[in-house]
């Protein structure tokens, strides 16, 4: 008998495909829709339906899990939190942990499944995670702090397929295909439809004007409320008679104030990350670092103690904002991370 793989679907692109190439390779497919959030807009009723077309055109059974409660407590109030505690936060790393793989697994498990696919760009052998090929669209990096004992259940088939083959799969689906590609590309953060900012606004007053500081104490200027900056930010506050371009290297919540500096003062070579969620035993190791998505990988050396890793970076980083992930990769294998609690020079 067929095995079952149920696939996450979000009514796009990548989760479409994803259960067309599962049947075309002779799994029995079913999926699952989340509503993440408690949205009565319209939101869910659309991808919904466009979910709806596919399962009718493969001929396979979706199901719609309300889990909203989950996520709101898990993700959205810590993505609110994080900016009122002046960190940045990473809010899909938070939901692949506790929602996607964590939940849904659960789900799939429940119903039989004897794995759970996504379209996520990233591989995995079962024992690890690995970047995509296509690094410009590679999701390692967020999908690092899944549990252990959730890899061996989690297929990711976008990863092995080039972008022709999945307009290729895609145009199979035919009129059910076509409608989602006449829809709107899908949103960075999927609670987010405009700016952060717009998000934090409903919980609090962020347009609070405050002080800006050097890194000696010295008012040097103002800015519009501290929630309105990351670490590494270079506008939106004024600093008084500055020539050189000045960055935020931090965030004071309790005063309202941000501490600016030139760009060789965010210079970071020392980070510490805890909530590790590592793959391997060692606890003392050299490899390569991202201290964000997108940065450049770079190469350090890492001793865990009590669950917290301290970083030793071979080259300088610039504008480490705590809050953000740090993903431990070797080569391409992503051997584990932590969020990041301090940066320093
Ligand atoms: N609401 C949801 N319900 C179930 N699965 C979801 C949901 N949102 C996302 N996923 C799964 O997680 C994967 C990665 O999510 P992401 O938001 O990065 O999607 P994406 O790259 O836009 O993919 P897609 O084109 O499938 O929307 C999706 O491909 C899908 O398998």
């Amino acid at each position: 008998m067929a095995k079952k793989v149920m696939v996450g679907m979000s009514g796009g692109i990548d989760s479409s495909v994803t259960a067309y190439m599962l049947q075309q390779e002779g799994y029995e497919v079913e999926g699952v829709y989340l509503k993440l959030h408690n949205r009565t807009d319209g939101y869910h009723e659309s991808n919904i339906g466009y979910i709806e077309n596919v399962a009718k055109f493969l001929g396979i059974k979706y199901h719609v899990l309300d889990i909203a409660d989950e996520f709101t407590k898990e993700v959205y109030d810590y993505f609110v939190n994080s900016y009122l505690e002046g960190t940045t936060p990473n809010p899909c790393v938070k939901c692949n942990r506790q929602i996607k793989f964590g939940k849904m697994l659960e789900f799939a498990k429940a119903n039989g499944a004897s794995y759970l696919a996504t379209g996520h760009y990233a591989k995995t052998d079962g024992k690890f995670i690995y970047e995509a090929d296509d690094k410009t669209k590679d999701q390692s990096y967020f999908l690092s702090q899944v549990e252990k004992e959730a890899l061996e259940y989690m297929m990711f088939p976008m990863s092995t397929y080039k972008k022709e083959d999945i307009i290729k799969f895609g145009a199979k689906l035919g009129d059910a295909y076509k409608r989602i590609t006449e829809k709107n590309e899908s949103q960075e953060i999927c609670f987010v439809d405009t700016v952060y900012t717009d998000v934090i606004k409903k919980h609090a007053n962020i347009d609070q004007p405050g002080v800006v500081l050097d890194e000696e104490g010295n008012e040097v200027g103002t800015h519009k409320g501290y929630m309105h900056y990351t670490i590494g930010k270079r506008r939106g506050f004024t600093v008084h008679g500055a020539h050189d371009p000045h960055f935020v290297k931090s965030l004071n919540p309790k005063d309202n104030t941000i501490i600016v500096g030139k760009k060789d003062s965010l210079e970071v070579n020392n980070v510490l990350a805890n909530q590790l969620n590592m793959y391997v035993e060692d606890k003392n190791f050299t490899c390569g670092v991202k201290l964000r998505y997108r940065s450049t990988t770079i190469p350090c050396e890492v001793s865990i103690e009590n669950d917290t890793a301290t970083i030793k970076l071979e080259n300088s980083a610039f504008g480490v904002a705590t809050g953000q992930l740090a993903v431990f990769y070797m080569g391409e294998k992503v051997i584990g991370s932590g969020w990041i609690t301090s940066a320093t020079k």
